[in-house]
């Protein structure tokens, strides 16, 4: 029978919208085109070779749910790659997909049979496979700093010795996308590699919750809590979810105390400290303090490097070295936009068939990066005036009076005062612990030498556009 392609891949990509975010759904799946369709195969058109593999790694699972939502269980996909201007190749490429249950039914709602539904898995073998962790988050692929150093240490020491430290609960917490996950998940990881008849389980408080709901639908709260009963390393992520709900928290009180008295691991995260979690009870918040609590911090900028390295590492792309302190001077929020960055980046550069350089990564981030004046740190500010005037930083720290040291000291406190929050006192600070009177003459002096200078003048415009840019 004639499906009309058109309406089947509208339908697809309302599923798929459901999964991933904005930025990903439109450099992904806005450009395919779909080619044909037929009761089981649905054809579709990819850009290139490079964008049929991304997708392939990154989005394999979610198109799986998408078609199988939409046209059955029965339902495969095949590609059709562009690989020359206005040539294109057919598969053998369909997606390779592992054959198994879906988490949503096709109104894309949970459904009862949920995957990972305890009451649907009665082998305890079966169980220690299906820990639910993502095999990509490593400790190998996290990067270490002084952002995560904490945090990390103790989850490496937990994984070496799971429930037998005194790092039991481990809380870790930390604002959005700056590798909670990663990291917890490295550590069941890890601990399934070392000791692999563990049964390490990861799971969010979100379908904790759910799981427990359909349990109380079904009359079977003793099956899931004999389920959770039988962990040996719960990995539960974003505790803050279980806020005002009551009877949820309760059931997870007792499974908790459980799993501490027999020596079980336990492994949460949250989005902020256990004192400042809101709508918990005071008995979870007191055990939740009884191991280590460790926070994770917006990475730093050598950290940030190292990030965007190891990720193109892992993807086998390569990219000019002052694109990446481009790219890691300008973001600095966390890593899930340093990562979707990266990815627009790399989407429009394979995309459009344009070299990926500096021009490009600049006219990229132009739309993404906001406020850019305010995000300069008198770090950066310094290593820039420090390179054009040719001193070192410690110069501009330091003492000494020599004419032009002198100038770009005073030059590198004068945009220190014009781009930062700071206030006078802690920009003295920065420069080797001067008083908050030497920064005002500085600025006094850069906007003397402006009036009477016109090369000076140029100087200082020269430099405010590639402290604008973050040029690097
Ligand atoms: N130190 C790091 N090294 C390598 N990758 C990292 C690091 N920190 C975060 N990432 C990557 O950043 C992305 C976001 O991380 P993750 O999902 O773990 O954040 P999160 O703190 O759990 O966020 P949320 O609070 O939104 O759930 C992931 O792709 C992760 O691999």
């Amino acid at each position: 029978m004639k499906i009309d392609c058109g309406t089947v891949w509208g339908d697809c990509l309302r599923v798929i919208r459901e999964h991933v975010p904005e930025q990903s759904f439109n450099t992904w799946f806005k450009p395919i085109i779909p080619l044909s369709c037929s009761d089981d195969v649905l054809t579709i058109q990819v850009p290139s070779q490079f964008f049929y593999e991304w997708l392939e790694e990154h989005y394999v699972q979610v198109l799986k749910k998408a078609i199988t939502a939409v046209m059955g269980p029965q339902a495969r996909l095949e590609y059709s790659v562009i690989v020359d201007r206005g040539n294109s190749r057919t598969s053998p490429l369909s997606v390779n997909l592992p054959n198994r249950p879906n988490n949503k039914n096709s109104n894309g709602q949970n459904s009862s049979t949920d995957y990972f539904s305890p009451f649907h898995l009665k082998n305890v073998d079966t169980l220690y496979q299906e820990s639910q962790l993502n095999p990509n988050y490593t400790f190998d692929t996290y990067i270490e700093g002084d952002c995560n150093r904490l945090a990390r240490s103790a989850g490496f020491a937990v994984a070496q010795k799971p429930g037998i430290t005194s790092f039991n609960p481990l809380m870790l917490y930390g604002g959005v996308g700056l590798g909670k996950t990663h990291l917890v998940q490295a550590i069941g990881n890890e601990i399934k590699s070392n000791i692999g008849d563990r049964f390490v389980l990861y799971v969010s408080s979100e379908k904790f919750t759910n799981q427990f709901i359909e349990a109380l639908r079904n009359n079977k709260i003793q099956e899931f809590q004999n389920f959770y009963m039988q962990v040996d390393i719960l990995i539960i992520d974003d505790v803050q979810f279980l806020a005002g709900k009551e009877r949820t928290q309760e059931i997870f009180f007792h499974i908790f105390n459980h799993l501490h008295q027999a020596g079980k691991q336990i492994i949460m995260t949250s989005d902020c400290p256990p004192r400042d979690l809101k709508g918990l009870q005071e008995r979870l918040l007191s055990r939740f303090k009884w191991g280590l609590t460790a926070d994770l911090q917006q990475p730093d900028y050598e950290t940030r490097v190292a990030i965007i390295q190891r990720k193109m590492q892992a993807d086998g792309i390569n990219i000019p070295d002052n694109v990446i302190e481009y790219l890691a001077y300008s973001v600095d929020t966390n890593v899930r936009e340093l990562e979707g960055v990266l990815i627009s980046l790399i989407a429009h550069a394979s995309l459009s068939r344009a070299e990926l350089d500096l021009e490009l990564a600049k006219q990229i981030l132009k739309n993404i990066v906001h406020d850019i004046d305010t995000e300069v740190s008198i770090d950066y500010i310094q290593k820039t005036i420090s390179e054009y005037f040719k001193v070192d930083v410690e110069d501009l720290k330091d003492k000494t009076r020599k004419k032009e040291i002198v100038i770009a000291r005073q030059v590198a406190m004068y945009f220190s005062k014009e781009y930062t929050d700071h206030s006078l006192k802690a920009i003295g600070y920065h420069f080797g612990g001067r008083d908050h009177s030497t920064v005002i003459h500085a600025v006094q002096s850069v906007n003397d030498m402006m009036d009477t200078s016109n090369s000076f003048k140029s100087q200082i415009e020269e430099l405010k556009k590639k402290l604008k840019m973050k040029a690097i």
